[in-house]
């Protein structure tokens, strides 16, 4: 069997990769000219002989190689792919020879086997989490003692030193540190160590700098490794570690450990790594040049941050003396840790991850995440901020990153703008980018402060005393929620009664297990803003923008109490400001509407009004006929009555909402449906929020309207199919209504013979007939298509709908269907008796969605209006693999970036629902 390649017999990947890595005696009897040749230089150019002249080093993804004599024989042991890797690695470490492992930690672990039980291992105390966490265990488990010291001052090691008292066998350090960017000097440290220590060896994690920017050999370090999945690989889509040794008996052992444990990296990883270990200057170098502006940014406006590249950064010296640049990493103090929590949340193009090195910017805070595996206590005692808040910077525009960074800040409330600030114009500021990036940073933030500062300079005062006195509110009086509030509300399908209900004949209806889902969360920038993922909205006004000066004078002396009828002036003016959002689509549009229509009439005045952003989506399709604009009404109408503390948030132990809170909430979300529908019957919000069956009929003239529980719905099993054809349900109530006043003598008939459908049903249903399941069930097959045939006279059908009618009508099925809610495209019905076989019902499924459409199996009849109660779980923090608490991600942030298909799974997993 082949041992992996050693210095002493380094040539089994080299016969096929050219260039062997040379030692420095080898260098200098015969230098070869790309001995010359600098980092990036070194980096992109890949030395490959493969036997077939491949320019890129293919992947030999094979475990075993034939033959006896050959120069491989088991993956295990050594692969050409690994090998052509390490090869090239060894020039850019300035290595005798280099190791490819399968991570960072492995690399670790194979060099802390090198320590035997009795030894010590002496370690930094501001040190990566896993890092820690495999020490504690050595100490445990391995005899080894481990002692941890401030590596970044030479007399805080200086005690530990001592081979009277410790056996040091091994110095384990990290410079920059992780997260605090602290900086060790590795020269003299080695020096000292080795003046006591002959024999011990100095380790050097490298990973936040890379081989780029520090080559820790060259100042007498015994071994270096770099968790590759960092700046090496540079794309997050692999996991590797690098170890890199000058010393013949070290890689020896290296080599030993590998081909035992069998941790060397597999030959696709190894092709990825090599590949993106060509662009690894190209790419820190915008990396770090951003970094930069980052840190200026935050540091003019007074957090404190950590980056050597400040020069207010106690150890730059020493850290420019080793390394050539400051790395991408870098972190800062907020001093609050809600308020870090809440900059993070709502970053958008920083992404919340552990981890650091990819081309894609990320945003974390290690307590709760990459170092969460430290203790509280340890990290107390090590001087590791709750608060501290992590930026890794990748290669986006500086200037798309600002912007996101800016407005995470103001946001959470970190910063406000500065009110004395005159900006500089849009073309002043584009050229002072690009002539100098760093004084446009400068520049860019003087337009902001932090809020203990806002108010201090007289120009401040005086500037608010103006707003003041204009009536505009200044930033010290924004209004805002304590906590996130987290509603959902179902869609409902109308069995019989649609239309007609609106002209107060009875219509029978349920919710169904599709459901919109929201979340009102707190903003402190006196703005109000709504997200909508899956309509594409994202939006948001000033609050002192919005049209207070139209609000009607409210009729009621209940505040709580929604108001009858919609205000059309004040509809239309919140028309007028939504449409200035060119890009959203109709629906978008109508979105936004009703959500600024509820907000500014439920605040009633502009200095109620809360900075808050409403972020809904669902599962529900939109304009299918399902009650979609219902459900999100119910969500709207229910969270902001719960900001206004018009009704109150369930306690934890409460098993329902009370009747009365139910009512007010209805109330609201049929204004709602008003903006978005016209003149709807008030059946679908009634469903939305109460969830269940009912009988439902509206007041019309003076005749008393009703709403009845039906109990024998819900076993009953309905095949949803939607049709995708587009339709509003505004234009087709309208058209009823039109043809009503047009048509009497034909329509009324119709109703009337609707309203008797619907009482046969409502006694069907009532689950206190005597009449036998069977019976029953073809009763109602009977009703439905008695009730489509009076809708499609209606002129309310579709062809689709009617293809639809005819494939479940057709044999084998005999199904009866007919179009729920408001028809012209949309979703169709059909009742699927108890004992239809599930093979007919699975050739019926796969027959309508070959015709294009898409059909949904449902029962009947679940929960309503569900508010959560419960506070943050584990499963609201960021997984991560440090068994720590994890970061509280804002339901906002979870909730965006939820699939629709795993809305149901999100909700079941925060748990915690209150319903109706
Ligand atoms: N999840 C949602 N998020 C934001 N807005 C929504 C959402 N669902 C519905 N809406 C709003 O409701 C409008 C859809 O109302 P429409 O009445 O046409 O459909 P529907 O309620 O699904 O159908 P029906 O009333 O016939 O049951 C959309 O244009 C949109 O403005
Ligand atoms: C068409 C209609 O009857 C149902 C829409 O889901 C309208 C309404 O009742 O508001």
């Amino acid at each position: 069997m082949t041992t992996p390649s050693t210095p002493a017999d380094s040539s089994l990947a080299t016969s096929i990769y050219s260039e062997s890595v040379v030692s420095p005696t080898d260098k200098e009897q015969a230098k070869p000219r790309s001995d010359n040749w600098r980092f990036s230089t070194l980096c992109a150019s890949v030395d490959t002989k493969d036997q077939y002249g491949a320019s890129s080093t293919p992947i030999y993804q094979t475990a075993t190689f034939k033959g006896l004599d050959g120069q491989y024989d088991y993956t295990r042991s050594g692969n050409p792919t690994r090998g052509g890797l390490e090869n090239h690695l060894a020039r850019l470490y300035g290595a005798t020879q280099t190791f490819a492992l399968s991570t960072g930690m492995t690399c670790l672990d194979t060099i802390l086997r090198l320590v035997k039980p009795g030894e010590t291992v002496l370690a930094g105390d501001d040190l990566y989490g896993g890092t820690n966490r495999l020490l504690t265990y050595l100490g445990s488990h391995g005899g080894v003692k481990v002692i941890h010291a401030d590596t970044t001052k030479i007399e805080a090691l200086r005690p530990h030193l001592k081979p009277e008292i410790n056996n040091v066998k091994m110095v384990l350090l990290e410079s920059p540190t992780n997260p605090l960017l602290k900086i060790a000097d590795l020269e003299e440290i080695t020096k000292e160590v080795k003046s006591l220590y002959p024999e011990a060896l100095v380790v050097v994690d490298n990973t936040m700098m890379s081989p780029y920017l520090q080559r820790p050999l060259d100042l007498g370090c015994d071994i270096v490794y770099d968790s590759g999945t960092k700046y090496l690989s540079g794309h997050h889509d692999l996991m590797a570690g690098i170890i890199a040794v000058k010393r013949t008996d070290i890689c020896k052992d290296i080599a030993f450990l590998i081909n035992s444990v069998g941790s060397g990296l597999a030959p696709f990883d190894s092709f990825l790594l090599l590949r993106g270990v060509k662009t690894m200057s190209l790419r820190m170098d915008r990396q770090m040049a951003t970094s930069q502006l980052v840190a200026l940014y935050l540091n003019s406006l007074g957090f404190l941050v950590h980056y050597p590249g400040l020069k207010s950064h106690p150890k730059r010296d020493i850290h420019y003396k080793q390394a050539t640049g400051a790395g991408a990493v870098l972190s800062f103090v907020t001093g609050d840790k809600a308020l870090s929590e809440r900059i993070v949340g709502s970053a958008r193009l920083w992404g919340i991850s552990v981890s650091f090195g990819a081309v894609n910017s990320l945003i974390s805070m290690p307590c709760l995440m990459s170092h969460a595996s430290i203790s509280a206590a340890v990290r107390a005692e090590r001087g590791l901020p709750e608060n501290l808040i992590r930026l890794c910077v990748g290669i986006e525009d500086p200037r798309d990153l600002m912007d996101d960074l800016e407005h995470s800040l103001l946001s959470a409330g970190a910063i406000v703008p500065n009110l004395s600030y005159s900006p500089l114009s849009h073309s002043q500021s584009a050229e002072l980018y690009v002539s100098d990036p760093e004084a446009w940073i400068l520049e860019r933030a003087k337009g902001f402060k932090r809020p203990s500062e806002a108010n201090s300079s007289v120009m401040d005062k005086l500037v608010s005393g103006v707003k003041r006195g204009l009536g505009i509110n200044p930033n010290s009086e924004i209004k805002t929620i304590e906590e996130e509030i987290v509603v959902s509300a179902p869609g409902k399908v109308i069995l019989f009664g649609e239309h007609a209900v609106v002209h107060g004949v009875t219509a029978i209806a349920s919710s169904v297990n599709l459901r919109c889902f929201a979340v009102l969360s707190p903003r402190s920038d006196g703005k109000v803003a709504l997200e909508v993922p899956n309509v594409n909205v994202e939006a948001e006004w000033e609050i002192s923008s919005l049209p207070w000066g139209l609000l009607p004078v409210h009729s009621n002396t209940h505040r709580h109490v929604a108001d009858k009828d919609l205000d059309p002036a004040l509809l239309q003016a919140i028309e007028k400001l939504v449409h200035e959002h060119s890009e959203l689509g109709k629906t978008g549009l109508n979105s936004c509407i009703a959500y600024l229509y509820l907000y500014m009439v439920m605040a009633g005045a502009e200095s109620e009004a809360p900075s808050v952003t409403f972020t809904a989506t669902a599962n529900l399709p939109i304009s299918a006929g399902l009650g979609s604009s219902a459900a999100y009404s119910t969500c709207v109408a229910s969270s902001l009555l719960i900001a206004h503390s018009h009704i109150e948030k369930p306690a934890q132990n409460q098993s329902r909402l009370s009747e009365s809170d139910t009512n007010i909430v209805d109330g609201w979300a049929f204004l709602a449906e008003k903006v978005l529908h016209g003149t709807p019957s008030g059946i679908d919000n009634a469903v939305s929020v109460r969830g269940g069956a009912v009988a439902f009929t509206k007041s019309v003239g003076g005749r008393k309207g009703g709403l009845d529980g039906l109990h024998g719905f819900s076993s009953i099993r309905l095949l949803l199919t939607n049709t995708l054809v587009p339709r509003d349900t505004k234009t087709l109530v309208a058209g009823v209504s039109a043809k009503r006043l047009a048509e009497p003598q034909v329509v009324d008939p119709i109703l009337d013979a609707i309203q008797s459908i619907s009482d046969e049903a409502s006694t069907l249903l009532s689950g206190q007939t005597h009449a036998e399941r069977k019976e029953l069930i073809n009763r109602l097959e009977t009703l439905i298509r008695e009730n489509h045939s009076h809708l499609a006279n209606l002129g309310v059908s579709h062809p689709s709908l009617e293809m639809v009618v005819a494939a479940t009508a057709a044999e084998p099925f005999g199904l009866a269907t007919k179009l729920t809610g408001a028809g012209g495209g949309g979703c169709a019905v059909t009742l699927i008796p108890d004992e239809f076989p599930q093979v007919s019902l699975d050739e019926l499924i796969n027959t309508l969605e070959k015709q294009g459409f898409q059909p949904h199996l449902t029962t009947v009849g679940g929960p309503g209006l569900g508010i959560h109660v419960s506070s943050s779980t584990k499963e609201d923090k960021v997984r991560n693999s440090e068994e720590g608490e994890g970061m509280v991600v804002p339901k906002r942030v979870t909730l965006r970036d939820t699939p629709i298909d795993s809305l149901h799974s999100w909700s079941e997993r925060i748990g915690g629902w209150v319903h109706t």
